[in-house]
């Protein structure tokens, strides 16, 4: 048999051979018909299979091929046997440098017990003909190659390629790209973004260490939740409602959660939006793997049928009267209803695949409508309450760098009796210059809770 199967290989070989020869003294017709045979018979007789994932889309120089961008990430960790890399500025994140293949390198590596060869290769595009003017410049078309043994054809393409290297290159890119803060408080009905690079994370917020630690299980086991999702039929989302007094560390806790999960963040300003229409709209345009907010919902959503707005946004050119004034003039604009955004949440959870975290905070939970937070919709309420001593520790971490100090002592017993907020405490613990050190900002802090206790104290005297 083996010898019957080298004299078949042979055999081919000299036919090749002499198909090849023919081509170069035959008519181009029979030149035609012999290139397709030689194409035929060589693939009959390569025991490997190579696919291309190639830069630019076919018949496109400027469109780059998503393929290639998530092949090249998967390929920045999974390249060990490349000894030429290139280091370049990451798609979308000018901070960030992506490591990968150069040209003409190659990598091995085994799945499931099959080799796998990865060759990156780069082709200039033919020269001009000489005196001809173009007015676009041709990039390189780079290209990453796959070799791998025919017989595991459907393994490889599938579980490999479709399955493996897709998986984790999205993952990668996922991992690289600059996160964005959308919003919508321009008024025009669109999203707009900035980098999204707030610092917060849950090691640096100041609550309950089980409470936070009980969060943190709940946003992993979300992200992991696909298929127990699909299993139930529910769309992949999770609601929180994060309430509790003004300066408790709501919008913190929204900034460290989008850290944790990597989402971008679209901050939803009902006051800016029109009505229904816009908001369904606005809905919709979210992509997956983020996070929408709506801030201070009880301020925003008119849940009583009187058209008002409550909050006053800080404004240093503008008087109070005049801020005031500008806010009601916004609202009034906004034709937003309960119902409406109840209809456009759902229907978003209804359309939309991929998993996203809806988030409404308030100071006021009583003054919410039921439908808005039945179970179902906000999965997870998450009260914030005044610092306590245990939060204090992890402010001074945060802005002082202590772990421990003398003075902590009387802190944690004025704590005991005044409530502060996290922010004041932060505003304390915040050296006001260049001198004042960490024992200062401990006593500026001891110093507002006696100030307190004595106005609780005189309170409770003139009751
Ligand atoms: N729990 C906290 N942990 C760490 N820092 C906090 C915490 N709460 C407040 N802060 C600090 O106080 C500042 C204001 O807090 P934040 O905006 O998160 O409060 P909030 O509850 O969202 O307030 P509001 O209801 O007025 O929007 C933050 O920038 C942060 O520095």
């Amino acid at each position: 048999m083996p010898e019957t199967l080298s004299g078949l290989v042979t055999a081919g070989i000299t036919f090749v051979f002499f198909c090849d020869m023919l081509r170069r003294c035959c008519p181009s017709e029979l030149q035609q018909y012999l290139e397709k045979c030689i194409t035929k018979l060589s693939g009959f007789l390569n025991p490997n299979i190579e696919i291309s994932i190639r830069e630019y889309t076919t018949g496109s120089h400027l469109k780059p091929h998503e393929a290639y961008g998530i092949v090249e990430a998967y390929l920045s960790v999974n390249s060990d046997g490349a000894r030429k890399l290139k280091a370049q500025i990451t798609k979308d994140n000018e901070n960030k440098l992506l490591f990968s293949m150069d040209e003409n390198q190659e990598s091995v590596e085994v799945f499931n017990g099959v080799q796998v060869t990865w060759t990156s290769e780069k082709v200039s595009p033919p020269a001009q003909p000489a005196g001809s003017i173009s007015y676009f410049s041709v990039p390189d078309r780079r290209c990453y190659k796959l070799k791998f043994p025919k017989a595991h054809k459907m393994m490889i393409m599938e579980s490999f390629l479709q399955g493996h290297v897709m998986k984790r290159g999205r993952e990668i890119v996922a991992r690289n790209r600059q996160r964005k803060l959308y919003t919508n408080a321009h008024g025009e009905g669109y999203w707009s973004h900035i980098p999204f690079e707030h610092p917060a994370t849950f090691e640096t917020l100041a609550m309950d260490a089980e409470e936070k630690q009980n969060i943190i299980n709940d946003l992993m086991s979300f992200t992991k939740g696909k298929e127990h999702y699909e299993r139930i039929g529910k769309a992949w989302k999770r609601g929180y409602l994060l309430h509790g007094p003004p300066g408790t560390g709501k919008s913190t806790m929204i900034a460290a959660m989008a850290n944790l999960l990597d989402y971008d963040v679209y901050d939803l300003e009902l006051t800016s939006v029109k009505d229904n229409a816009e908001l369904r709209k606005l809905l919709m345009a979210t992509k997956a793997k983020s996070m929408i907010v709506i801030e201070d919902i009880d301020c925003s959503l008119d849940l009583t049928g009187q058209r008002k707005r409550m909050k006053k946004k800080k404004n240093k050119n503008k008087s109070e009267n005049e801020e005031t004034e500008m806010e009601a003039v916004s609202w009034s604009r906004s034709k937003v209803t309960l119902s409406g955004l109840l209809n456009s949440t759902d229907g978003l959870w209804s359309a939309c695949v991929g998993e996203r975290v809806i988030v409404f905070t308030t100071n006021h939970v009583d003054k919410l409508d039921p439908a808005l937070i039945r179970k179902g919709r906000m999965d997870k309420p998450i009260e914030f309450s005044y610092c306590n001593y245990q939060g204090f520790r992890v402010l001074a971490r945060n802005y002082l760098q202590l772990e421990k100090h003398s003075l902590f002592e009387e802190v944690e017993e004025l704590m005991k009796e005044v409530q502060i907020t996290p922010a004041d405490v932060a505003e304390e613990l915040m050296p006001k210059s260049d001198e004042e050190g960490a024992e200062q900002c401990i006593r500026n802090l001891i110093y507002t809770l006696h100030q307190r206790k004595s106005k609780l104290n005189g309170a409770d005297a003139d009751s």
